[in-house]
């Protein structure tokens, strides 16, 4: 790890780490595993540090002093930050995503808020039940795919309504693969022309058409009661420009992209510590006891008093949370005793931020048991807890996020019992955008509980 960097003495710049390469700059190097790269050049060159790659500075800050900066500043700037990404992602147009973008995360945002959330409650409960009919009764598979196949039904029909799903096994199958693909794209896809990315490319225009599609049906189908609306009505009537389907596409994926990897991990996580597993079952079986295992009915109350599972949840987003998040900078910004230009992309990694082992002793370690210091039924995150992001543009989704991840992982552990036959993988350290997926493929064998 030695690179080129230079030091700007005359504007007090961060170190700069620039490669030999003009424009291209390190862009090979960090590219192939960014979140290793962050990590290497934080240790090598301090806490604050300019990458430049591919024509972009991207200046992270790795301080947890400096990250209410990050999220409260007024020389920062959350949409400009995002608008070119979202450009390529979804081909939404800067001007038309400047005029909706603070609307659409205002009716999210409401539409999703703790208070809410009983909206959902049941009707997510009664699709978690049903795709668990759907599993056989004793069978092995890879745990990613086993949630993956469960809950992308489940949680879009939630979302967005029962005849927006996709429905039969070929639909679903498709769906899953295009999803996939362009998931797994969604970060080469913000920064590459599609023309180097083919298959990419199909997927993102498959989803869109499917989105067209199910707008069409939704539009024939718009209740006229308000609380009967989905959160795609929603959108309907917010955005009015003919990128309806565009912001569609990048809702269900923000819906998607993060909390599913997360609920694998939290089932992995519990799956491979016998002791963590057996206290979980213990705590499942005693606020589900006497509740018939083909149609359970999860209330509120019972989420409130399955504290452990929720410690198990917490602690698998912080192991595995999102690689950064971004803002430009829009005015000279202090940080430290640097002075950080207008134009660069300032960053904040979450998943090295939660390996800070003055606020996270033992960082590497699945503990639990931190998050009873915490005040679960508040609702109050540890602090240096950072994976929602923060500030005005926090993530929308987080208390339906927690809601649905927890109710899937109860119903789910209470309903099979699981073995894990390969080791849990490492996490991937491939990606900056979104929560980390797995290196490589987890099999387990499950068997129903009678
Ligand atoms: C564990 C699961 C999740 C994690 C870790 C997560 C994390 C994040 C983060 C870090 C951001 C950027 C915030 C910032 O820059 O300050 C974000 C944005 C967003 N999230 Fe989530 N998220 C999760 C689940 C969800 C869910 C389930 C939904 C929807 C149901 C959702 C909807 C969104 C949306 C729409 C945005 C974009 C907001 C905007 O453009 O203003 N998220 N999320």
């Amino acid at each position: 790890f030695c690179l080129f960097y230079t030091k700007n003495k005359q504007h007090n710049y961060p170190p700069c780490i620039r490669g030999w390469l003009p424009w291209f700059g390190v862009a090979f190097q960090f590219g192939r595993a960014p979140l290793d790269f962050v990590e290497k050049a934080r240790a090598k060159y301090g806490p604050v540090f300019t990458v430049l790659a591919a024509g972009k500075r991207l200046t992270f800050i790795t301080l947890h002093e400096d990250f209410n900066t990050f999220f409260t500043s007024k020389d920062v700037d959350f949409q400009q930050a995002v608008q070119d990404p979202v450009r390529h992602t979804a081909s939404i147009e800067k001007d038309s995503f400047n005029k909706n973008h603070h609307m659409c995360h205002a009716f999210i945002k409401e539409r999703l808020t703790r208070s809410n959330l009983s909206v959902f409650f049941a009707d997510l409960c009664d699709e978690f039940n049903n795709q668990l009919k759907l599993m056989k009764q004793e069978g092995s598979d890879d745990l990613a795919d086993i949630v993956r196949c469960l809950m992308y039904p489940a949680v879009m029909s939630n979302l967005l309504g029962k005849e927006c799903c996709p429905n039969c096994q070929t639909e679903k199958e498709e769906f899953k693969k295009h999803f996939l693909v362009y998931d797994e794209g969604f970060e080469y896809g913000t920064q590459l022309p599609e023309f180097f990315l083919r298959e990419w490319a199909n997927s993102k225009t498959w989803l869109l058409t499917f989105m067209e599609n199910i707008i069409f049906q939704a539009q024939k189908n718009k209740p006229s009661k308000a609380d009967a609306k989905t959160l795609l009505h929603h959108l309907m009537l917010n955005i009015t420009d003919k990128f309806v389907s565009n912001y569609g596409l990048l809702m269900v994926w923000a819906s998607l992209a993060n909390a599913i990897p997360i609920t694998f991990w939290t089932l992995g996580f519990i799956l491979s510590e016998p002791s963590v597993y057996k206290t979980a079952m213990q705590e499942i079986t005693s606020v589900f006891a006497c509740k018939d295992t083909t149609n359970i009915t999860v209330t509120e109350s019972d989420l409130g008093s399955l504290t452990y599972i929720k410690c198990c949840m917490l602690e698998s987003i912080r192991l595995r949370s999102p690689g950064a998040i971004t803002r430009k900078v829009v005015q000279p910004l202090r940080i430290q005793n640097y002075i950080i230009p207008p134009g660069d992309l300032l960053m904040l990694s979450p998943f090295w931020a939660h390996r800070n082992p003055k606020l996270f002793p033992d960082p590497e370690k699945f503990i639990p048991e931190r998050w009873k210091h915490s005040d679960l039924e508040k609702n109050v995150f540890l602090e240096g807890f950072v994976a929602f992001g923060g500030g005005r543009y926090q993530c929308p989704g987080r208390w339906y996020a927690l809601m649905e991840i927890q109710m899937f992982v109860s119903l789910t552990l209470y309903k099979y019992e699981f073995t894990l036959l390969d080791a849990l993988p490492k996490p991937s350290l491939h990606h900056l955008v979104g929560t980390q997926q797995p290196e490589g493929p987890c099999r387990v064998h499950y068997k129903q509980i009678k």
